[in-house]
């Protein structure tokens, strides 16, 4: 059983997964995992290195298939449902190493995250002003707009997650899933996506982001699951989750 502090009981869920597995050969990546993340909030999933994390983030958005178990996005079963089906009914994600299109510029790459508005944009390889307009408005919120004739292969990898980050945002998810946002960039852009974060949650968008940073997690996220062996072994605040005797033990391996 993992703790519940009160506000679980009262906010809706956005994401449920039920006894989710899935190992690889004899390594349990994801364990009978049942978790609950809370819609409208920040939600975090942390855990040492190797407890499934980026398994389970794969699972719930259909990059691999569970073994066992299943997976509910506002009470509706997407278990083992496409990634692209998944993406549609409202769920966006972000990957742990950059997925830009190298050789395109930064607008380009913008612009392939949304699907043409006509058969004639889609033969054409054009989109409309309106989409062009908005990838503008995405790259200054995201801080690159400078930068959108540069080709993404020259981008530093901090800006190279702002990218990916305003391309996962284009099509306007309700839900986005962000896997280690802060990961390898510096401390300056790491505050911007924070503040872009917060921002968009302000606005409406739900969040549920695995990172390492644990002052950003902490700051940030109003609801946390602390990942241990594939399980989760403690739930919710930062205030609750840091005082968990588990959670340093997961940690240290005290
Ligand atoms: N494709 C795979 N094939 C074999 N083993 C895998 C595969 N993917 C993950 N694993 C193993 O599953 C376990 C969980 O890995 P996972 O990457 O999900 O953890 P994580 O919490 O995201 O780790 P990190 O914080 O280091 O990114 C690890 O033991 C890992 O080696």
């Amino acid at each position: 059983m993992t703790e519940q502090t009160p506000t679980t009981a009262v906010a809706t869920s956005i994401l449920t997964t039920d006894r989710l597995t899935k190992s690889f050969g004899g390594v349990h990546a994801v364990n009978e995992a049942s978790v609950t993340f809370l819609d409208g909030k920040i939600n975090g999933l942390i855990g040492p290195n190797g407890s499934g994390k980026t398994t389970f983030f794969n699972c719930v958005t259909g990059m691999i298939k569970p073994d066992s178990g299943s997976v509910q996005l506002r009470g509706r079963d997407i278990t083992r449902w496409a990634p692209h089906k998944i993406a549609r009914a409202g769920l966006g994600r972000s990957f742990q190493l950059c997925r830009t299109f190298p050789r395109m510029t930064v607008l380009e790459n913008m612009l392939v995250a949304v699907q043409p508005h006509t058969l004639g944009d889609y033969l054409g390889g054009s989109h409309a002003p309106s989409t062009v307009e908005r990838a503008r408005a995405m790259l200054a919120r995201v801080g690159i707009d400078h930068l959108e004739n540069a080709e993404a292969r020259d981008l530093s990898y901090g800006q190279q997650k702002l990218l990916e980050l305003g391309s996962t945002l284009m099509s306007d998810p309700p839900f986005v899933m962000l896997d280690e946002p802060a990961g390898g960039v510096n401390p300056s852009l790491i505050e911007r996506i924070a503040v872009l974060i917060r921002e968009l949650n302000d606005e409406g968008t739900t969040f549920l982001i695995v990172e390492h940073n644990m002052d950003l997690i902490m700051k940030l996220c109003d609801h946390i699951v602390v990942f241990d062996r594939g399980a989760p072994i403690a739930t919710g605040t930062a205030d609750v989750i840091q005082s968990d005797p588990r959670v340093l033990e997961a940690y240290l391996g005290v």
